[in-house]
Order: C-alpha cells, then structure tokens, then sequence
C-alpha cells in the first residue's frame, strides 16, 4: 500500500516536494495558508486538509516546509495546528529552514504528546526540489529518520542523520551564511568587471574554468547579468538566514564580518521592495552603489 504522508506549505519549494511525493506514489493530504494553492495539487492526486491540526488526524507522518521560524511555530502551536491532534505513533518532520532554538521548542511539544520529531532541513533550490535532488540534513529521532527514508530518497540525492536536534538546522545555516557572503562577492565582482570595462560575460567564463567555479555562478550569473531575478530562493529568506547564523555566531563568539556585510547587503536589497525576487537580486544593491560615470 502506497504510504500516506500530509504535506503543510506549498511555496516555492513545499509543492515541488509534495508534487515530487505524488509523482512517486505516495499518497498525500495538503494544506497551505493560503487554501487555493491547493489546487494545483489536488490535480496530481492529492487530498486537502483543512488545518494543520486535520492533516495531523488524518496521517502518520506529517512533513512542513514553511518560510520562516514564526511560520513554523504557528502551524503547530496556534488554534487547528498539528498540536492538537499529534499522538502516539505519529511523526513531524519539519523540513523548513529555522534556527535551532525554533527546532527544539518544535521538538519539545511534539514529543510532550507522545509524537516523534525530525527536523530535515535541505540545500538546493526550486530546481533539485522539482528533480528531487536535494541534500537533507536530517537530525532528531533516528527511527523517524529511517521511516522517512523512503521520502528522503525521493525527495533528495542524499540524506545526512546529523544527531540531535539542532544540528540539521545549524548545518544548513552555516551553508546558507557561505552562499550569502558567496553571492556578494560575485555581485561585487560582476559590477566590477563591467564598470571597468570588461564584459561581464567573459568574466563567468573565466570564473568557470578556475578553481572558483559553482553551480550557482554558472547558473545565476547570466541572469544576473539581464537583472532577471525570477524567484527561485526569494532574498527574504535568504536574509532571514543571514540573521539567524550570525546569531549562532553570536552564541559562539564567532566573528563574521563578512557575513555580517553581506546581511547588510540583503536588508537593502529587502528595504529596496527587492525581498520576494530572488536572492541574486542583491546584485541590484551593489549596481545602486556603483554608478558608472
Ligand atoms: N526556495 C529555495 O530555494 C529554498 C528554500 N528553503 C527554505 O524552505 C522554506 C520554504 O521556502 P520557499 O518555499 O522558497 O518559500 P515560499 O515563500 O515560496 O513559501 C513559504 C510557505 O510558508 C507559508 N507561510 C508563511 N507564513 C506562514 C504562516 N504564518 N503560517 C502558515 N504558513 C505560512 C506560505 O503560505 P502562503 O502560501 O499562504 O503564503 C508558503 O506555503 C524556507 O524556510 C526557506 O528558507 C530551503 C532551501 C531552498
Ligand atoms: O536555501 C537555499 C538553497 O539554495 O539551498
């Protein structure tokens, strides 16, 4: 029998996910906040919950993937979250990006009901989640984790159990800081190279072919370089990444000077209206800086 899995969030990445999950014979239950996103799903087969709370009555494993660490407390602990129905033999799996303090409290509750928790944030943007190519650094209750390996694998290229919770939402913001500061530098490169004369698109080649080549200067530079920044990991978050690893850079006493000028970098973008394009368009802060004579 096909295993049933309840699916709460369906941006950008949550209905790639849970339209991967369809595709694979999994049997879902969908819920969004804003209920006519549902739709398209519905047309791949799936199911809709009414609440978070009625997607947690209704299946056994339940996977969120939300925005932030205010969204990701709400849908479990506000009226008709998964709160109120978790329960033995249940398991929440919270695949959104957070900060570890968010996770644990998340943890807390779920298991004070007698639920299991997992959280299972990943890397890997709106392509790799329609492909299933994510990376999943899981961390939590390990027998969650190997039941959920199924959906791992079709969710992802490759899955990390990382521990104790905490860890898989540490790992991804110690990821996610690098590629902030890493999209500055190139940002401040390309208007560099134009504004001097050079042509931005020999710049990606050359990149391309040194020791720095990426996937994601090879895949954003180009747009960048159009300032076409069709969201596919929208700078909003990428700025609430930035935020929350500097504050365990703050626990830690860690100093990041460079990450802390690249979150700068994103709240301009944020205070220019840029925050719901994608986080490439930070590149639109450095062009403002920057007018050529
Ligand atoms: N996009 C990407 O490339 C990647 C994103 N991530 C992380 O995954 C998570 C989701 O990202 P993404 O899909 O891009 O984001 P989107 O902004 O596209 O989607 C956010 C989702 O969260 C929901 N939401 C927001 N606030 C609330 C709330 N208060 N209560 C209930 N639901 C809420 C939205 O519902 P509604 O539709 O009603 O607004 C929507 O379903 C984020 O944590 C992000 O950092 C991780 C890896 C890659
Ligand atoms: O969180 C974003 C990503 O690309 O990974």
């Amino acid at each position: 029998m096909a295993m049933e899995v309840g699916f709460l969030g369906l941006g950008i990445m949550g209905k790639a996910m849970a339209t991967n999950l369809l595709r694979n014979g999994f049997k879902v239950t969908v819920w969004n906040r804003t209920l006519s996103k549902c739709d398209e799903l519905v047309e791949h087969g799936a199911s809709i919950g009414e609440t978070p709370a009625a997607v947690a009555k209704k299946c056994k494993c339940i996977i969120a993937m939300l925005s932030d660490p205010s969204a990701a407390l709400s849908v479990v602990f506000d009226k008709d979250g998964v709160l109120e129905e978790i329960c033995h033999g249940k398991g929440y799996i919270d695949m959104s990006t957070v900060d570890a303090d968010t996770s644990l409290k998340i943890s807390e509750a779920i298991i004070s009901k007698g639920g299991h928790f997992l959280e299972a944030p990943v890397s890997g943007s709106k392509k790799p989640a329609e492909d299933g190519q994510l990376v999943i650094l899981a961390a939590g209750e390990k027998a969650l984790y190997e039941e959920a390996i199924l959906a791992f694998n079709v969710l992802g290229k490759k899955s990390f159990f990382l521990g104790q919770v905490g860890n898989g939402a540490k790992m991804k913001l110690v990821v996610n800081m690098i590629m902030g500061s890493m999209m500055n530098a190139f940002s401040e490169g390309l208007v560099l190279a134009g504004n001097s004369g050079l042509d931005p698109h020999t710049l990606l080649d050359v990149l391309d072919l040194g020791a720095i080549a990426n996937p994601m200067f090879k895949l954003k530079g180009p747009t960048m370089i159009q300032s076409s920044y069709s969201p596919a990991f929208p700078l909003k978050h990428q700025q609430k990444d930035m935020r929350l690893a500097l504050a365990l850079g703050d626990e830690n006493a860690v100093s990041m000077p460079v990450a802390a000028a690249a979150n700068e970098a994103f709240k301009k973008a944020r205070s220019l209206g840029l925050g719901d394009l994608d986080f490439s368009a930070v590149h639109e802060t450095v062009k403002d800086l920057h007018y050529p004579s």
